[in-house]
């Protein structure tokens, strides 16, 4: 990307979109354009397809979308579904038709089916069934996945597309109810110390793995491979780490200092028994991440205690 190119960052007050226009101002690329979801409802194809036409930008980063935990992927369905299935549509539609140069659209591992082997190559796509607590959310990204490759194959465009696994960082969202586990647990950890609770409640039976990546470093990655990859495959990013969510909790508990006991909710969905990154591919095209799990949720957790807007 040229530095004075136009890119627009999808998204750019979330998590993901704020940390690649912190790491895109870092870098020395300045001309940049940014919506709120209230300036732009990317759900409206009518006002994408005219900012588009008035803005013209040259690279697109698309990281806006109806993003939340388990049970929140699983109770709006109909949410997720529709909402990242119009937004998505309409931005690498109008990015074919207004000829951005490259776009970026952004996945997750969630992708991938419920029992696919370990660790998940990028060719495990479409090969057994989904996890059901976000089936809506998967399809919703598979088909942007598809939609990349086709307007690739069809037309020509150099539209890509990474799977990000699980994230966590600055501008998280720490909803009791809705956030993913990471947030959550920073805020019960540090809300049940502040009360001096003797437990705490968690969800599901903490035997579940996951893998975890500090934001700045997917930040990172998007721009790497923006500049060094273009084909038709996506690439998985993350550690090739993981740790189960009982390890998860006993590693936030120490950092913030909680001292009761942890009691596991089992009503609660566990969601997916383990999805660990294939992460060859990543590292083979020369990136590897920097922010081990433990110096991350000491990050994390300053960003919690110094944001406290995001406490939603
Ligand atoms: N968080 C994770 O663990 C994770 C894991 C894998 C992949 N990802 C992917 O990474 C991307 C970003 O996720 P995130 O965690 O950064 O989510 P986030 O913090 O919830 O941010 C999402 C952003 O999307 C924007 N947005 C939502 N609906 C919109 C609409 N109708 N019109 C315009 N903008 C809209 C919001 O804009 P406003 O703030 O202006 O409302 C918000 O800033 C998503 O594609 C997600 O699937 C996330
Ligand atoms: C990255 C995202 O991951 C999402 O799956 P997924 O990893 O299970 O999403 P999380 O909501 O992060 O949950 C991960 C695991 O942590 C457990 N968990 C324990 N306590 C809590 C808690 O207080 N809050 C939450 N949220 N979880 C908790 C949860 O049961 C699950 O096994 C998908 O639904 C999305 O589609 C997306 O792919």
């Amino acid at each position: 990307m040229e530095k004075e190119a136009k890119i627009y960052v999808a998204g750019h007050r979330g998590m993901v979109g704020s940390s690649i226009l912190r790491h895109l101002l870092s870098q020395g690329y300045s001309n940049l354009i940014l919506r709120t979801s209230a300036e732009l409802d990317l759900r409206n194809q009518a006002a994408v397809d005219t900012f588009f036409a008035q803005e013209k930008p040259d690279y697109v980063f698309l990281a806006a979308a109806k993003v939340g935990g388990i049970v929140a992927n699983n109770t709006y369905r109909a949410d997720f579904l529709y909402e990242n299935l119009a937004i998505q549509n309409h931005v690498i539609h109008a990015s074919f038709v207004h000829q951005v140069k490259k776009l970026m659209f952004l996945g997750s591992s969630c992708i991938y089916p419920k029992m696919a082997p370990q660790p998940l190559k990028e060719s495990y796509l479409l090969s057994g069934f989904l996890e059901p607590t976000n089936e809506p959310y998967a399809i919703a990204k598979i088909a942007g996945i598809k939609m990349c490759e086709a307007y690739r194959a069809q037309y020509g465009c150099q539209f890509i597309s990474v799977m990000p696994t699980n994230l966590y960082g600055m501008n998280d969202n720490y909803d009791l109810e809705n956030s993913h586990v990471l947030p959550a647990m920073i805020r019960k950890f540090h809300e049940a110390k502040l009360r001096g609770d003797k437990s705490i409640t968690l969800w599901g039976t903490g035997s579940p793995k996951r893998e975890f990546l500090y934001a700045d470093d997917l930040a990172k990655a998007c721009l790497f491979l923006m500049e060094n990859y273009n084909e038709s495959e996506f690439v998985n990013i993350g550690t090739g780490e993981d740790v189960s969510i009982l390890e998860l909790a006993e590693m936030v508990k120490k950092i913030i200092g909680f001292e009761g006991a942890i009691h596991w909710d089992t009503s609660r969905p566990d969601g997916t028994p383990r999805k660990l990154m294939d992460v060859s591919k990543l590292h083979q095209l020369g990136w590897k991440h920097e922010v081990e799990l433990l110096d991350g949720i000491q990050l994390a957790y300053q960003d919690f205690l110094q944001n406290p807007k995001s406490r939603k």
